[in-house]
């Protein structure tokens, strides 16, 4: 489609089938400048300022006006021409500016879809549908507009255009002589060609069926579906129930079924659910001693047995993949086994193991290794020796019975019906890892509880003062959370792994320090290497070790130290 739109200062008669009847005629007053030309200089409105004003009238003929701005628009009679719809509208600015001497500027664009002016235009826009074209005369093309403003190449237009702009200019002098101010357009006439429709178009429209649509009532289910179908089809599929007369139905009471004749055993059922849990211990067997009942009832109904660390959210262990392994055939040779603990000082290598002098088949802790403070490197699955190698000890497990026990002032302890030696491995510290963040919210909430705290800090390797994950033995864990502390101990932690990538993660390994005879507390010291202080913290919790170097607390904080 092509609208030519043609904007025309003074030839007026070439547009007079354009100009509605209604529309006003020419005057003489002078239009009052829009707002932000009154202050520039005329001699600052550029010439070009024609095919301004042009697009502008196009821009603002596309959205509405806002009502502070009236504009007249009015719709010519259609043209006498054969297939040409025209559109005149008129923009006028109305003037109230008395000082201003009246200037009259009169423009009229024409929008003719005619032709005999652009017959181009016409021919190309009936065959094809392109977006509207609107030509003019104007010296300046805005490509981004929808509309596309092209130049017509008519000499006599031009020359029309050029006596305008003269007449134009030789206004706005006399204007600026007067009153120094850039008059606005005056009234303008816009006259825009709506095309009919194509001769395709035209075709369609021909051949179109004209569809009878009934007119909407209120409730009619064509216009607003209700699921009364469905309920109606439900009504079949489900048949209404039969009334019953409840009466005529005989009730017979059946034989009784077998009386509780004495109490349940509270405490049978105990012991029940407690052996349950403890079965699931792996190796030796761990037993309770009888003691309180509500002591036990609470622990069984709130604890579960572990044989591995249960690893919680945000604890990641360095893949098996980096596991290294010595190069040992059979059993390691402690000469060049590489897995050996190094010397902190020396780099020397340490062999951790010994036989147990009474029985070749114990492995314990060599007497040098219990005063060290140094990590054990066990072998792993990457190594060339076999499940027989000496530097195998707490992998291979607990070797020991083991019995928790009431303490009386200490609340639950273990010990061993067995005789430990000294060196022997007993278990590992086992329970739920959890990140630093999660155990300091735990210990919080334990502390302020005022209950047993089972936190312990896998810090051992840590560089900061802070550790990066924390064992918690309250709700899961393995025998040796019940161990207490003791001024005095008799069993040691040391620290033990097989993964030499992994600085976080490794086992806590309780081994006796000296030989402690059967059914004896076993205990270590939760802050090793802390001095006695004068002055006991009232806020700490109390040591109830009874050992004669008590140091009358049990750690600074709720959580067991560092390197033991
Ligand atoms: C790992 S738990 C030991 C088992 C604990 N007694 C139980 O019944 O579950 C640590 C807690 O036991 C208590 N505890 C351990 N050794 C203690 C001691 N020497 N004196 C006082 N309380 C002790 C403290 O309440 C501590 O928070």
């Amino acid at each position: 489609m092509v609208i030519d739109l043609t904007v025309d200062s003074d030839s007026e008669e070439r547009n007079e089938n354009h100009v509605p009847s209604s529309a006003p005629p020419l005057q003489n007053n002078t239009p009052k400048s829009p707002s932000t030309l009154t202050r520039r200089p005329a001699s600052s409105v550029p010439l070009k300022r024609k095919s301004e004003d042009a697009e502008e009238l196009l821009a603002s003929f596309l959205p509405r006006r806002p009502q502070s701005q009236p504009r007249s628009f009015s719709q010519p009679q259609p043209a006498n021409r054969a297939n040409q719809h025209a559109i005149s509208i008129e923009i006028e600015d109305d003037d109230d500016d008395e000082d201003v001497k009246p200037v009259q500027i009169h423009r009229r664009v024409t929008a003719a879809r005619s032709s005999s002016v652009n017959p181009n235009a016409i021919s190309s826009a009936s065959k094809e549908n392109r977006p509207l074209q609107i030509k003019s005369n104007a010296t300046s093309t805005r490509s981004s507009s929808p509309f596309n403003l092209t130049t017509t190449n008519h000499d006599h237009r031009r020359s029309q255009d050029r006596d305008e702009d003269r007449k134009q200019r030789s206004l706005l002098s006399t204007s600026r002589s007067i009153s120094f101010q850039t008059p606005s357009p005056g009234p303008i006439s816009l006259s825009v060609v709506i095309p009919s429709p194509s001769r395709r178009q035209q075709q369609e429209l021909d051949s179109a069926e004209v569809i009878s649509v009934p007119s909407p009532i209120g409730l009619s289910e064509n216009f607003y579906p209700t699921d009364a179908y469905e309920k109606r089809a439900l009504k079949g599929a489900y048949p209404v129930a039969r009334k019953v007369n409840r009466a005529a139905i005989p009730f017979t009471i059946g034989a009784p079924g077998p009386l509780l004749t004495s109490k349940p055993d509270i405490s049978a059922q105990l012991h029940q659910t407690l052996q349950q849990k403890l079965a699931k211990i792996r190796g030796p067997k761990v037993t309770f001693a009888s003691g309180d009942q509500h002591q036990l009832a609470q622990f069984a109904a709130n604890f579960e047995f572990v044989n591995a660390y249960k690893l919680r959210q945000g604890v990641t262990p360095v893949p098996e993949e980096f596991l290294a392994g010595c190069s040992c055939d059979g059993f390691c040779d402690p000469a060049r086994c590489l897995c050996l603990s190094k010397e902190e000082e020396t780099n020397d290598p340490m062999v951790p193991y010994k036989r147990a002098d009474d029985d070749g088949r114990l492995l314990v802790l060599t007497p040098e290794f219990l005063k060290r403070k140094a990590m054990i490197y066990e072998c792993s699955s990457r190594c060339g020796c076999d499940e027989r190698c000496w530097n195998r000890v707490v992998q291979n497990g607990r070797t020991v019975r083991l019995e928790i026990f009431q303490t009386g002032n200490r609340g639950f302890g273990l010990r061993s019906p067995d005789r430990i030696r000294a060196g022997q491995f007993i278990d590992c510290y086992l329970g739920e890892v959890i990140t630093k963040e999660v155990a300091d919210i735990r210990e919080d909430v334990a502390t302020s509880q005022n209950r047993h705290s089972y936190l312990f800090s896998l810090d051992f390797l840590a560089t900061g003062e802070d550790s990066k994950y924390v064992v918690d033995g309250h709700k899961f864990g393995g025998p040796t959370r019940f161990m207490n502390h003791s001024c005095n101990p008799n069993c040691r932690m040391i620290t033990v792994t097989r993964n030499h990538a992994d600085d976080y993660l490794y086992d806590l390994a309780f081994f006796a320090f000296k030989d402690v005879p059967p059914m004896t507390e076993l205990t270590f010291d939760y802050n090793p290497g802390w001095e006695k202080v004068k002055k006991v913290d009232p806020n700490a919790v109390p040591c109830l070790c009874g050992e004669s170097n008590c140091r009358g607390q049990l750690w600074p904080n709720q959580r067991k130290a560092k390197r033991g």
